[in-house]
């Protein structure tokens, strides 16, 4: 991508490995990401895509400071997304994914949002919100302010969520795939707002998603991840140059050429009586010594993901939001 003269977003070699319990990346163990550089402008959308365990949830939330990073690899609004907490308490950095999903149930406002409440006292009961944008949002949404949390649909639960997460006007957003319960037509109105929310406001917006319906007019940037890695990252001018297919047979085609080469590896690796899967080296484990300082340009994560190890991944996945 282009060099930006102002960027909202800068990413810069950035290097990630989960770190074992004790906090440091597992001896011998290869970075999850790697080598990673994106650059983005005030204004943009950014679709992220990739095969699934590519890493788009792991970049996401290195972007949300969820995870520890040197603060030169990655710079929200010119700040360090960990360390600078007053990113995301201001609401000028937003990110909502799978954890979003369980925050605003529980942190947020301190009751289960499948309690006995209306989304109205949910919506309403969030301070300092600009009432026009509220009632906008409700709008999009089409929530129904009597809605009972305990009995409502996964997907206006889901609705009530987004318009809560939305409330405060963000300058850079992170959506990890937040659309799978909405039906298609909160659906395209909500992609509707926040194109809007780009022209208009010049938010910046990276959004993960598997889905790409409705989606083929809404970025202006594509970026394409493989193996943590970053494979591509171009305007959707030059993307619709290089393609003339749509938007999801053009990913779909990269897709299938990463796992066909992914296969002949394998067949490879067996052919040479390797094992056919690269061994992995488990990072939710201790290994080494733990009093070791070990810190290649990895650095432990904010989360307490390390110490509930697999329960934990599952749940930091955005698989949780597809079950
Ligand atoms: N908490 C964790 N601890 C250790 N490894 C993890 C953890 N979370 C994810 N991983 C590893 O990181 C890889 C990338 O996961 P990530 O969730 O970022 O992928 P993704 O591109 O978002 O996939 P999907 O499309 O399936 O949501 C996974 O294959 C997994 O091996």
């Amino acid at each position: 991508m282009a060099e930006k003269l102002n960027p909202t977003i800068e990413i810069t070699n950035l290097r990630f490995t989960y770190p074992g319990i004790d906090g440091h990346p597992p001896p011998g163990s290869t970075p999850l990401i790697d080598v990673f550089t994106l650059s983005l402008n005030a204004g943009e959308r950014c679709l992220l895509v990739g095969s699934n365990g590519a890493g788009k949830t792991t970049i996401l939330k290195i972007l949300g400071g969820k995870h520890m990073v040197d603060p030169s690899m990655v710079r929200v609004l010119r700040r360090s997304a960990f360390h600078d907490t007053a990113l995301t308490s201001s609401g000028d950095l937003c990110y909502l994914g799978g954890e979003w999903k369980r925050d605003v149930a529980f942190a947020g406002f301190e009751v289960p949002i499948q309690m006995d409440i209306s989304a109205e006292k949910m919506i309403f009961g969030v301070p300092g919100i600009d009432p026009q944008r509220r009632d906008e949002l409700i709008k999009v949404l089409d929530i129904d302010m009597s809605w009972r949390m305990h009995k409502s649909s996964d997907g206006q639960r889901r609705r009530v969520q987004i318009c809560i997460g939305l409330l405060k006007p963000y300058k850079v957003l992170l959506l990890d795939e937040i659309t799978v319960d909405l039906d298609v037509l909160a659906r395209a109105d909500l992609l509707k707002f926040l194109k809007k929310e780009c022209v208009e406001r010049g938010a910046t917006i990276i959004y993960a998603t598997h889905i790409f319906d409705g989606l083929e007019d809404w970025p202006s940037h594509l970026v394409y991840v493989a193996h943590g890695k970053l494979q591509l990252a171009m305007p959707m001018e030059k993307v619709k140059e290089i393609s003339n297919l749509s938007l999801m047979r053009t990913v779909e085609s990269w897709l299938r050429k990463e796992r066909d080469e992914n296969r002949k590896i394998r067949k490879e690796r067996k052919a040479s009586s390797l094992s056919e899967f690269e061994k992995k080296i488990d990072g939710t484990r201790v290994i080494g010594d733990p009093a070791r300082a070990l810190n290649n340009g990895w650095a432990a994560g904010r989360l307490h993901s390390t110490v509930k190890g697999e329960e934990n991944f599952v749940l930091s996945s955005n698989r949780v939001l597809r079950g």
